[in-house]
């Protein structure tokens, strides 16, 4: 039995016209910086998981996007030293762009076939096969 928080984190595969999904450069001075993931956040109080991952993508990115568009794909469960991450991940093909790092963030779309060449969190590399048998 785990005494971790649990931490809900809503996160979404966007993909553009030519199959490329948008990958997120986490900033200096946060943890896990550098790595590459997918954009979203933490789920506040009074958010589903889609609406916060709409509020995401708007601040993070200037990405507008509606429910109607996002699809769940899988999740990730993944114990932290100090939480419990449990991450839906959403796929979406259609929003308005174009993406941009509005936090100071890099970003690059890439293949899922190309994905193991950016280094993603732990919780992440599990989920990059179904993004290659899906898209
Ligand atoms: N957005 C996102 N977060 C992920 C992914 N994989 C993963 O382990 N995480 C973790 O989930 C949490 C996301 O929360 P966040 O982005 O709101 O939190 P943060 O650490 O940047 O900011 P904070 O200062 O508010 O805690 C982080 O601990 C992050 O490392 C992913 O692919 N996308």
């Amino acid at each position: 039995m785990t005494e971790k928080q649990i931490v809900l984190v809503t996160a979404c595969a966007l993909v553009d016209a030519d199959g490329r999904v948008l990958l997120s450069q986490r900033p200096e001075g946060k943890k896990l910086a550098g790595l590459w993931e997918f954009p979203g956040g933490k789920v506040e109080d009074g958010e589903t998981p889609e609406s916060a991952l709409i509020r995401e993508l708007a601040e993070e990115l200037g990405v507008v996007t509606k429910e109607d568009c996002l699809a769940p794909l899988t999740f990730a469960s993944y114990g932290y030293d100090d939480f419990h991450l449990l991450m839906p991940l959403f796929i979406c093909r259609r929003f308005e762009g174009p993406a941009r790092g509005l936090e100071g963030q890099a970003i690059k779309w890439v293949r899922p076939r190309d994905m193991r060449q950016y280094p993603m969190p732990p919780a992440d590399e599990p989920l990059i096969p179904h993004l290659i048998d899906l898209i």
